[in-house]
């Protein structure tokens, strides 16, 4: 079988559930392996939490995540995408895939969460079940750090220098649902200070 062009390997990233064999920086593996909600941790480390939804609409999912959220081919999916920012400033972008399938019982509150947070809605739902986490260095080419790049330069935010972008994913149940969170971590969230412990 012959490789995938080039392009094609720029686009796709490979998933892996151990993250040291991302070589990423030190300082990204404890977000990176964040056990529980990342907004939590993020409100930990700043004063000021908000979650802006760039888009929540109907799109073609990535070639690299019809199969973890259990479709045979890239399809159509309901596509959330936001910043989240500390203190105003974007220290993640996050990416969430749900299969057109899914319905309003597998997922009640997530065609109306707007500004509020998704982790809100999944952690602390005894009916959510968290499959392993998996890790990614993402290319330039890769669709989701050019998708991160395009809505920080059209927030007025400079795009990261960084050649690589190092990235998270995890896979939740619920019923008979799929929903697929991605966390494209950006080079900002290790400025990022602990405020608070009382916020986690
Ligand atoms: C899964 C979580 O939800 C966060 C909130 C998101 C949203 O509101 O779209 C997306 C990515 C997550 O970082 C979490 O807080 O852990």
């Amino acid at each position: 079988m012959s490789a995938p062009p080039r392009s094609a390997s720029l686009r796709q990233a490979q998933w892996q559930p151990h993250v040291l064999a991302l070589n990423a920086p030190s300082a990204y593996v404890p977000w990176l392996t964040e056990g529980g909600s990342l907004t939590a941790r993020l409100k930990a480390h700043s004063h000021n939490f908000r979650v802006q939804c760039l888009h929540q609409r109907v799109e073609r999912c990535l070639s690299d995540e019809a199969v973890a959220i259990g479709m045979h081919r890239p399809g159509r999916v309901w596509e959330r995408e936001v910043l989240l920012r500390c203190d105003n400033t974007p220290a993640v972008f996050g990416h969430t895939v749900v299969p057109m399938s899914a319905t309003a019982t597998d997922w009640p509150l997530f065609s109306t969460l707007g500004e509020r947070s998704l982790g809100t809605t999944l952690f602390g739902d005894p009916l959510v079940e968290r499959s392993v986490l998996e890790f990614a260095r993402l290319r330039e080419g890769h669709p989701l750090a050019q998708r991160a790049r395009t809505a920080l330069i059209a927030n007025g935010v400079a795009a990261p220098d960084a050649h690589i972008l190092y990235a998270r994913r995890c896979l939740y149940r619920r019923r008979q649902g799929t929903l697929l969170v991605t966390e494209v971590f950006l080079p900002s969230v290790l400025e990022l200070i602990k405020t608070n412990d009382n916020k986690r």
